[in-house]
């Protein structure tokens, strides 16, 4: 059985004389900084001259440098911009890095595939929370947490790890249970979840749903709360109790039929595609090439999905929810 780490597993203390530098403030980046702010963790967010993230984060009441004065003050580094942007920031604050310093990551990617290469007297290290930023920030300020993962890939200061541990549980990962993996493991789980099941595969399958009942002639509005709406409802229920207290919760007619005919809709073979695809590498090189063309085929589909009918049907029937909760929306990339 993997070993969950909680709360008392984590020494505190570890990170009370040290500073934090976190470089960004978007998703990630804002969460990090604000729980290690309100867990009594010095910080100081690292952000490029001219940042629009700049004024948020002051006025969230946080300090903030440019990256490289960041990393120069601190001694745990942690990179919270996008992926396609660490390797030219990294080197922009390589030199500041001193020997027992920590260079962490909320992802793999830049290690594992060899886009980033750090000396070998710093700590490098990953805490990934296993959800949304804006979910850890959500979550740790009603006194709950988003699972996590830390990892080591090296060990200079022989505490890398409890270090990785306590930064866990300072952002409200420990609350909720942390397990420990490898840059290679978390990498290619991550990308694989986020392609196929989480967040492409989930928007294919609403999308598919949905325009098959349109083409059939059924009610866009309909459509709509069949297959978007209700799946965070079904969602909701997976994630309380299961599959089993799902299966108990809707009807035995939807049970039966769900049973029977889901697995039709669930191509395999492509799922080990994609799969091959994230551990050969391939994907990888496809995406550094793609931001190396400044984004063509990403801001193509991008404008796709944003200009797909269900957008707007859902943003007319969404203002019906009086009570709904506004989640803080996410800042839009480029
Ligand atoms: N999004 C998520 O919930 C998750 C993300 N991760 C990982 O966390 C890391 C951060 O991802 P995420 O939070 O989505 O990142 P975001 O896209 O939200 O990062 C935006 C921040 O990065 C800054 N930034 C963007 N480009 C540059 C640049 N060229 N130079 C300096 N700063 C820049 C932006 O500042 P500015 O205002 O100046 O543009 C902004 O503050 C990634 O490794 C990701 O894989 C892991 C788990 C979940
Ligand atoms: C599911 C997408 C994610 O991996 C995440 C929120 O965990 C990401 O890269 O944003
Ligand atoms: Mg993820
Ligand atoms: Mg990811």
């Amino acid at each position: 059985m993997t070993e969950i780490y909680t709360d008392s597993d984590t020494e505190r203390a570890q990170l009370s004389n040290k500073t934090v530098a976190v470089l960004g403030y978007g998703s990630q980046g804002h969460a990090h900084a604000q729980n290690l702010d309100d867990s009594g963790i010095d910080v100081v967010v690292g952000l490029r001259p001219g940042s629009r993230s700049r004024e948020h984060a002051q006025d969230d009441g946080l300090r903030v440098a440019t990256p490289s004065e960041a990393a120069a003050e601190a001694d745990i580094v942690v990179m919270l911009i996008p992926d396609t942007v660490q390797p030219s920031v990294y080197e922009t604050i390589a030199s500041e890095l001193d020997p027992g310093d920590t260079l962490q990551f909320a992802h793999g990617f830049n290690i594992h595939y060899g886009q980033i290469e750090p000396p070998e007297d710093v700590d490098v290290t990953m805490v990934a929370p296993k959800g949304p930023g804006h979910l850890v920030r959500r979550t740790y300020e009603r006194g709950e947490g988003t699972p996590g993962l830390f990892a080591v890939y090296q060990d200079a200061t022989g505490e890398a790890s409890s270090e990785a541990l306590a930064y866990a549980g300072a952002i409200g990962c420990t609350r909720a249970g942390v397990i420990e993996t490898t840059f290679r493991e978390e990498t290619e789980t991550d990308l694989f979840g986020e392609q196929a099941v989480l967040c492409g595969g989930v928007t294919d399958l609403i999308k598919a749903g949905y325009e098959t009942l349109v083409d059939a002639g059924y009610s866009s509005e309909m459509a709509y709360f069949e297959c978007l709406n209700e799946l965070k409802l079904i969602v909701d229920l997976l994630y309380e109790g299961g599959h089993t207290e799902m299966w108990n919760s809707v009807s035995d007619t939807a049970e039966y039929g769900g049973l029977t005919r889901g697995e039709d809709v669930v191509d395999r073979e492509a799922m080990e595609a994609i799969l091959d695809g994230v551990q050969s590498g391939e994907f990888a090189r496809e995406w550094i090439a793609e931001n190396q063309a400044s984004r063509p085929a990403y801001r193509q589909h991008r404008r796709a999905e944003q200009n797909h009918e269900i957008e707007e049907v859902g943003d007319r029937l969404r203002e019906l929810f009086a009570w709904s909760e506004q989640a803080e929306p996410a800042p839009a990339d480029d």
